[in-house]
């Protein structure tokens, strides 16, 4: 039998007091740091974020972990710690898919912490509007899901319109299904966002087969309509439930396990070389044979890997199409510029949409 009582709390509660204080004294001297850093980046006019910087800030502080802390605990704690000193630097607002609750919101915090500003939109069209005005400096949306592939919207937009991309994040999606009771007695309407209720089509049919699928603008959107109507449920991110008092009737809905969604984030942020980067591309060719083989050609001379294939029709009224390919690698380093260059020689449009550091999952201690 143990012999501990509370008392033996009281030492290592004092421990964690007097250690916090000087994690909190440390922590200031680095915000202060981080304001000299951003006087300097204000005189010689430059960005204020640096993820690439960010991300190796966080990769030395996993070399010399030595525990126990797990790599993911440090690099959630340091992610929220550069927020609060980026914020110091300058105030950040990011445009993305609102309203709260929704993935677009996590995802954003994922990236920018929770000392940045977020700027939730209706739509797509309203996030690149909010961008490409000045009102948000960063904008982040989705492009591709792993089970349901691409976010047309957004590759329309991200084709159309001159954007720059500084960043990524790979979101693991789960699913909830959501409403005023905690079971599925009396669901007559399923209420969430097209691209959520594609990834959980087999379960609905499965276990709500005669329930009116109802499309809506996005998942918070569903649930904001479920605490409104006792026979209406939403499909969203847990933490959606609690936003809007709802119980969750059902987990992780979602076909695939492992579904996870990617976005990239618009910014004007030139992240530097890391050595695991990824560039982004959209291209045309001329309406030849092999004009699509010839595309390739350049990438496989150079050994630079493809990681994304996608097309679009290029909305011109005739038959013509958009490719959009990620490659891995930084378009400064030689190899990739040498078969970018070369890329861009067979293209009839070309557009680089920029190189960023890849969003990888912290190696595990
Ligand atoms: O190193 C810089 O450039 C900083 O501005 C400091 C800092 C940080 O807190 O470590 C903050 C913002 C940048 O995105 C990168 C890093």
């Amino acid at each position: 039998m143990s012999q501990d009582s509370q008392d033996d709390l009281s030492p290592w509660r004092d421990q964690i007091d007097a250690l916090d204080k000087q994690i909190l004294a440390l922590l200031n001297q680095r915000a202060e740091a981080a304001q000299q850093i951003g006087h300097i980046k204000q005189r010689l006019n430059m960005p204020v974020f640096r993820p690439e910087r960010e991300r190796q800030v966080i990769e030395k502080l996993h070399e010399h972990n030595a525990g126990p802390l797990r790599n993911a605990g440090v690099s959630a704690i340091w992610r929220e710690v550069m927020s609060a000193c980026r914020a110091l630097e300058a105030p950040q607002r990011v445009a993305y898919l609102g309203p709260a609750g929704t993935f677009s919101e996590q995802a954003a915090r994922r990236f920018f912490g929770a000392s940045a500003q977020g700027f939730p939109c209706a739509t797509i069209d309203d996030v690149f509007r909010s961008y490409l005005s000045g009102e948000s400096e960063f904008a982040i949306v989705p492009v591709e899901n792993s089970t349901e592939g691409a976010v047309a919207r957004s590759m329309d937009l991200l084709l159309a319109h001159p954007v720059h991309l500084c960043g990524e994040v790979s979101l693991p999606v789960r699913h909830f299904l959501m409403r005023q009771m905690p079971d599925l007695q009396g669901i007559q309407t399923v209420a969430a966002h097209p691209q959520a209720l594609a990834q959980c089509a087999g379960w609905l049919r499965a276990h709500l087969p005669n329930a009116e699928i109802r499309p809506v603008s996005s998942n918070a959107e569903g649930a904001r309509l479920a605490a409104e109507d006792a026979s209406i449920a939403g499909i969203a991110a847990e933490a959606t439930a609690v936003l809007y008092g709802l119980h969750i009737a059902a987990r992780a809905i979602q076909d695939e396990a492992q579904n996870t969604t990617r976005f990239v984030v618009l910014g004007a942020a030139q992240p530097e070389p890391t050595g695991s980067d990824r560039t982004s591309l959209i291209l045309s060719v001329p309406n030849r044979a092999g004009a699509v083989y010839d595309l390739l050609k350049p990438l496989a001379a150079h050994g630079v890997s493809m990681t994304r294939f996608e097309s679009r029709p290029a909305r011109s009224g005739e038959w013509e199409y958009a490719f959009y390919i990620d490659v891995e690698g930084h378009q400064d380093e030689p190899r990739v510029a040498t078969a970018l260059r070369e890329l861009q020689g067979v293209c009839a449009m070309y557009k680089c949409l920029g190189s960023y550091p890849i969003d990888k999952k912290p190696r595990d201690n």
